[in-house]
């Protein structure tokens, strides 16, 4: 009798430190912004405390997730060292961090490629109708100042994380505008390592009223987008946004094989917890499917790291074995 070879779906052990939840954007949609002024900004006494208790619980990515202040603001400066210092301290305890804090200059970009494995920042969608709608008052969402930080991020060679939100009142058609967008940023620079593909679900805090993408369309849009996008861009969902078991498996069938940052709180989606990893598991097993941690940098994305970034994924590669836990996969 021959063994069914399990195909392998991965996902990042991560936790989250949101440098402010203050954001000068409001998008309609969101359930994580504060007005600016009014959201404490994490200190890096608060994180080290944060980090210090997650030392040997098998997270390996540090996700620096953030609201924004404005590009002119004077402001800018202190909040953009802040997000610095907390990379270079996830980093010294042994994290590797990945960031999206939305748009950045290049000189900010360039300046992160050297404390992040990875970094990203969602295209959502790249119809300009959205600015009249759920991004009216969301500066940061122009799709020409996103497109942007794809070129930037490739001319820079940063490992790079990017996507499409569904259901923010975009056409089928807007969908497969934007997946070409991507295709084409990718075969110029090759640096796109993942896209995410995030059904908008509705919150507690936000003010638009609209229902949740329908979960019965994500298969077909994943079908699409793996025949849009180039061979070696992972597509990702997040489990905790594809509640039914059965979608998540229709999901998988159709071409995801990544499940994102997993970890004890999705900041984005507060009223959306992650499942548990033992759960998943069970779910996908019979299905044929086997759930392997990965690191927020895919493994050939190596060369494009500093050496001292090179080393920090060695350790954690060496650390992991050690200790005997799940070894993170080299796909
Ligand atoms: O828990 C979450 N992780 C999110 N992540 C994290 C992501 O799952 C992992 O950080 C990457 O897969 C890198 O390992 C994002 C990362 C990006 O670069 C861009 C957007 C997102 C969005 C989310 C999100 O909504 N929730
Ligand atoms: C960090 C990313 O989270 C996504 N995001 C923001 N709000 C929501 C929501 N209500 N539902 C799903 N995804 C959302 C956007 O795509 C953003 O870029
Ligand atoms: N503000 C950034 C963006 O929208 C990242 C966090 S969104 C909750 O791209
Ligand atoms: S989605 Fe990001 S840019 Fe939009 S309001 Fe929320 S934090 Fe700001």
């Amino acid at each position: 009798m021959t063994m069914g070879v399990s195909q392998i779906i991965t996902y990042s052990p991560a936790y989250t430190l949101v440098p402010t939840y203050e954001c000068f954007n409001r998008c309609s949609y969101c359930n994580f912004r504060a007005d600016p002024g009014q959201s404490s900004w994490l200190t890096l006494t608060e994180a080290d405390h944060l980090l210090k208790q997650l030392q040997s619980q098998g997270i390996c990515e540090i996700l620096i997730l953030s609201g924004e202040v404005h590009p002119h603001s004077p402001r800018r400066k202190a909040w953009f060292q802040r997000i610095y210092d907390l990379c270079e301290l996830a980093l010294s305890r042994g994290f590797l961090p990945h960031t999206n804090g939305g748009p950045l200059q290049f000189e900010e970009m360039r300046s992160l490629k050297s404390v992040n494995v990875s970094m990203g920042l969602m295209l959502e969608q790249i119809t300009p109708q959205l600015q009249q709608t759920v991004h009216r008052h969301a500066p940061s969402k122009i799709p020409q100042v996103r497109l942007q930080q794809l070129v930037w991020a490739g001319e820079l060679q940063i490992p790079f994380t990017t996507g499409l939100l569904l259901g923010i009142g975009e056409t089928s058609e807007d969908w497969w505008e934007t997946l070409d967008a991507i295709a084409q940023l990718h075969t110029q620079y090759g640096h796109i390592q993942e896209v995410i593909l995030q059904p908008h679900s509705p919150g507690h805090q936000q003010y638009w009223q609209a229902p949740a993408f329908d979960p019965q369309q994500l298969p077909q849009v994943i079908a699409k987008a793996r025949q849009i996008l180039p061979a070696d861009i992972t597509l990702q969902i997040p489990p905790n946004l594809v509640l039914d078991d059965q979608w998540l498996l229709a999901c998988l069938a159709a071409g995801a094989r990544d499940l994102g940052g997993i970890g004890p709180k999705d900041e984005v989606n507060p009223d959306y917890p992650h499942p548990q990893i033992q759960r998943l598991q069970n779910s996908i097993e019979p299905a044929g499917w086997h759930l392997v941690p990965r690191l927020p940098l895919y493994p050939q994305y190596n060369d494009w790291l500093s050496p001292r970034l090179q080393q920090a994924v060695l350790n954690i590669r060496f650390n992991d074995i050690q200790q005997g836990s799940d070894v993170l996969i080299d796909k």
